[in-house]
């Protein structure tokens, strides 16, 4: 049964505080045994798992990321299928090309210099969110190609594609034991492995108040681990699409309506403020407007539906309560949308709001919804515009600049410098692809670790310089005072 219709389409066990210290302990054993195995055996396991995905389960994984997370056939194959396949290709390539390089051995006839590269003694939290089956799968298994091993924590939301992926992975080879399915409340999961020693590491992706919350707590525990935890977390953004004088309005109406209202702006990539010269309002207005009536919202599996209901009921009314918002503000003007109905399902219309104040909260918080702002700026204030966006959010995940004007396109480059992790020119703030554009953002975004990037997997890692000497150490002197 779709998403949208309400209806729970599995049912999990939730692990409690003791069964989530059991899985502790499994995953710990599990850890120093998995590490022995040869990096080439693991590769082989991620390649026949992409291969699974690709082949015998790709409409499986599709079908489970429709149903359970109301994506549209095209998002889920952009999701569970593209991307994740993506994330195990490619993240066992760059792994490889990694570990070629050895340290210099200067003379290998005298001492030989290598390096190892090992998993981290302990267990590694994988909290994974909602919106993507693919980042669940990053988060859980490129740490275990490392060599450690792993709880993963899937979100309430997003159960079924997940445990459809582990089983892929068991199927391909993965030990049971490396990477530990833990369905669990929140609170309960967060609380327990903050309070275990071997906590090695946490990777999570989520909102901010969630990592903010096991940030403190690993931090309040400092003392009691063998490692110091690696704590990486890619989390919300307030992601802009500033349009100059010279853009090209075709461009940019087509880019706004993808950005913001895919998967019903539930991408932490998502457009969700906009500023736009008051040159081309009318042309942008007009086109954006039109665009965006013509959006069929409707069932995941009806292949016309554009998008779908929101996640939960959580999310319905935490965005339909920003469109509350709008309409009782005299500094916002809803121009287009703006209806909500939970009778079959979450639906919220694509909503646009204009607003006279650049700074309102609606431009400044995150929604996770399909809710885009326009602020109207005066053609001669591009330099203030762009300072409102480096300064007026904490966040700094996904930005858009689109010009023609090559010599403003240049300079915009080191103006919005720090407003985005992922930037983009005449093109959306959304749709990074694994190994083209990896992905993640500063400041309250996140750690910025580049999810899809070459250097992903060795933040799992914990690699040992090895050196081997094959002269006998012939005195205590210096080796010049022996010239
Ligand atoms: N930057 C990125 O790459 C990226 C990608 C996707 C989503 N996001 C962000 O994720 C958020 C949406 O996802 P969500 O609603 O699933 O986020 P969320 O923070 O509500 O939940 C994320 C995960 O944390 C778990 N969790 C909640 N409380 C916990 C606790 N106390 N201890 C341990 N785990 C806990 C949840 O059950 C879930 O598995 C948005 O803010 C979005 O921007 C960021
Ligand atoms: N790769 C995705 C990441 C979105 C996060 O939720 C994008 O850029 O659309």
């Amino acid at each position: 049964m779709p998403h949208n219709h309400k209806k729970q389409v599995a049912k999990f066990y939730y692990a409690d505080t003791k069964l989530v210290n059991q899985a502790i302990q499994v995953a710990t054993e599990t850890q120093k045994k998995w590490d022995r195995t040869p990096l080439s055996e693991r590769f082989k396991i991620w390649d026949k798992a992409a291969d699974l995905m690709a082949g015998k389960y790709r409409a499986k994984l599709n079908a489970a990321t429709m149903l359970g997370q109301a994506k549209t056939t095209i998002q889920a194959e952009i999701d569970s299928a593209a991307e994740l396949i993506d994330f195990f290709r490619l993240n066992a390539y760059f792994l490889k090309e990694a570990t070629k390089y050895q340290p210099i051995s200067e003379n290998p006839r005298v001492t030989k210099n290598s390096m190892r590269y090992r998993g981290i003694d302990g267990f590694i939290a994988a909290v994974s969110p909602f919106n993507f089956t693919a980042i669940g799968g990053n988060l859980a298994y490129t740490p275990a190609l490392m060599g450690n091993a792993v709880l993963w924590k899937p979100s309430d939301t997003a159960l079924l594609s997940n445990w459809v992926t582990f089983k892929i992975c068991l199927e391909a080879g993965v030990p049971p034991g490396v990477v530990n399915f833990v369905p669990a409340d929140g609170p309960v999961f967060g609380d327990a492995i903050t309070a275990s020693p071997n906590l090695a590491g946490i990777n999570f992706t989520g909102s901010v108040p969630t990592f903010t919350r096991l940030w403190k707590q690993v931090g309040q525990n400092i003392g009691i681990y063998k490692n110091f935890p690696r704590l990486i977390g890619e989390c919300g953004g307030k992601n802009y699409h500033f349009v100059h004088p010279s853009a090209d309005v075709e461009t940019v109406a087509n880019g706004t309506i993808r950005s913001a209202f895919e998967f019903c702006g539930q991408k932490c990539s998502a457009c969700s403020r906009m500023y736009v010269p008051e040159s081309l309002w009318p042309a942008i207005k007009e086109k954006l407007l039109v665009k965006r009536a013509q959006l069929k919202i409707g069932d995941p599996t009806d292949y016309n539906s554009f998008t779908s209901a929101v996640i939960d009921d959580k999310a319905f009314k935490r965005i339909s309560g920003y469109i509350e918002y709008a309409k009782k503000s005299s500094n916002l003007e809803i121009i287009g949308g703006g209806k909500y109905d939970d009778s079959t399902g979450y639906f919220i219309e694509p909503t646009i709001v204009q607003t006279k104040d650049p700074k309102d909260k609606i431009m400044t918080e995150e929604i996770f919804g399909p809710v885009l702002t326009v602020y109207v700026y005066p053609d001669n204030q591009i330099k203030q515009t762009l300072e409102l966006i480096d300064t007026s959010t904490q966040f700094a995940l996904t930005g858009a600049v689109f010009a023609q004007d090559e010599a403003f396109l240049r300079s915009a480059l080191e103006d919005l410098k720090m407003t985005a992790g992922n930037f983009y020119i005449n093109d959306k703030s959304t749709g990074s692809v694994v190994g083209q554009q990896p992905f993640g953002g500063a400041r309250l975004s996140g750690t910025n670790d580049k999810a899809g990037g070459p250097h992903y997997a060795l933040r799992w890692g914990n690699p040992q310089s090895i050196k081997e000497t094959f002269v006998q150490l012939i005195d205590i002197d210096y080796p010049y005072m022996n010239q």
